[in-house]
């Protein structure tokens, strides 16, 4: 049995990011996957420009109970007029500063009567002025190649006017779900059936990390049915989820179905609980990972072990999310002979760790606990952990991201 993570990394390293580029509308942009580091083609701002309504002025001409004349309205988009010695301009947010101005004074600062300004209030000199580049210079890295485009990147590439930017393919997904005792919800249900929801839940979770779910089949336990959905399945997509019968049953049959196609088995069972079966193969030059039934062992694997392996197929450069440290909250001692990951809630304070509650029931079955934990608590196999154990917290929210 392989160790978690000898095999964390020996799954995101048995596959490659794409070769292949395309280029996509900004506007649809949306969890993409950048395949070329993009640079900024303009300084940002590209002009001097005001942050608040207000008047430029020339600092040094500022008398006290002097009015100044305003010698032109200037409204954001406006091309502004040199500044005349011992005049103010009457300008906006995002206004431009007209040349021989230093000063902006917010007009809450000011009085204007007859077409002149009275400075109640001069502030410092530069006050609310944005100056040309401030916030990006004009050739400086923007993303790097294997950035993921979130609604904060695609402002900045706005920004910079890139109206479609080179990305990777989306990565094609499918899913099989396998098993005689599985219903779609929906259909009507026998007494020794339940319903599927691991297909749902896979599906769900491969596009939360945006992918394209192309495919969800489900086989039953005959070789027949399992060769036919491998077919359709492998001919679709880039990578394959399997889930249910890798373990050691009369009728786990995924990886016999494998090996009689031709594929290879790379990796079998991994010291983890929920998950232990799990299995990495290939078969047609596509990877497959074979994720146990047990609704919980899939939903952990698939964050564990299988999300570093999607990323690296989008060509992502955020392989492994990091990582924080919690502090356990709990009734009951944990020790394995399995490394063990809890679904847990944190809770954060402004000082301390955050303190992680384990859900009470923690069977690889009940299905409950999902929607409920924020993340996963690991306790080591070598020491085990108790009420106080500091241990690594992986939170979900970046795992299934
Ligand atoms: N003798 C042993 N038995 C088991 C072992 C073992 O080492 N020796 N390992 C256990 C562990 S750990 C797990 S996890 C499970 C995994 O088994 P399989 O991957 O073969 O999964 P199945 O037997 O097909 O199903 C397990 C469980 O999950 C339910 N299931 C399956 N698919 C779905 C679905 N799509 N939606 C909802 N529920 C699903 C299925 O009905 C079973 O209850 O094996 C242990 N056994
Ligand atoms: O992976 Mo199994 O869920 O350890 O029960």
């Amino acid at each position: 049995m392989l160790d978690f993570d000898q095999a964390q990394a020996q799954l995101a390293a048995a596959v490659t990011p794409p070769n292949i580029t395309e280029t996509c509308a900004l506007h649809e942009a949306e969890g993409r996957v950048l395949a070329q580091t993009l640079f900024a083609t303009l300084d940002l701002p590209p002009a001097d420009n005001s942050a608040m309504d207000g008047y430029a002025v020339r600092h040094a001409d500022y008398t006290s109970g002097k009015a100044l004349p305003v010698q032109q309205r200037c409204f954001a988009g406006d091309m502004p007029q040199p500044l005349l010695p011992g005049q103010a301009i009457r300008l906006f947010t995002g206004s431009l500063i007209p040349e021989g101005a230093d000063t902006v004074v917010m007009q809450e600062d000011t009085t204007e009567a007859d077409d002149a300004v009275l400075i109640n209030s001069l502030p410092q000199l530069g006050a609310h002025v944005r100056y040309r580049g401030e916030d990006v210079a004009a050739g400086a890295q923007l993303f790097a190649k294997g950035t993921v485009l979130r609604a904060a990147q695609i402002a900045v590439l706005a920004s910079q006017g890139y109206a479609e930017v080179p990305v990777y393919p989306r990565l094609r997904v499918g899913v099989l779900t396998t098993g005689d005792e599985l219903v779609t919800p929906g259909a009507p249900r026998g007494e020794s059936q339940i319903y599927n929801s691991n297909g749902p839940m896979l599906a769900a979770l491969a596009r939360g990390l945006g992918t394209q779910v192309v495919r969800v089949e489900h086989a039953m336990d005959t070789a027949e049915s399992l060769a036919a959905a491998f077919d359709t399945l492998l001919g679709d997509c880039d990578v394959v989820l399997t889930v249910g019968g890798v373990s050691v049953g009369e009728k786990d049959l995924v990886k016999p179905a494998i090996e009689a196609r031709g594929g290879q088995l790379d990796l079998w069972r991994v010291r983890m609980k929920p998950g232990k079966p799990v299995a990495l193969a290939h078969a047609e030059g596509k990877p497959i990972v074979c994720l146990p039934g047990n609704p919980v062992s899939a939903y952990v694997v698939f964050a564990m072990l299988v999300t570093p392996l999607l990323r690296t197929m989008q060509g992502r450069s955020d392989i492994l999310p990091p990582t924080l440290h919690g502090r356990l909250v709990t009734e009951r001692a944990f020790k394995e002979t399995r490394e063990e990951f809890l679904r847990v809630q944190a809770e954060f304070d402004a000082e301390n760790l955050p303190l992680l509650r384990p859900y009470a029931q923690q069977g690889s079955g009940v299905i409950s606990s999902l929607p409920w934990a924020t993340g996963l608590a690991r306790i080591p196999v070598a020491t085990g952990a108790e009420q106080g154990s500091v241990v690594r917290y992986y939170d979900l929210s970046h795992w299934l991201a």
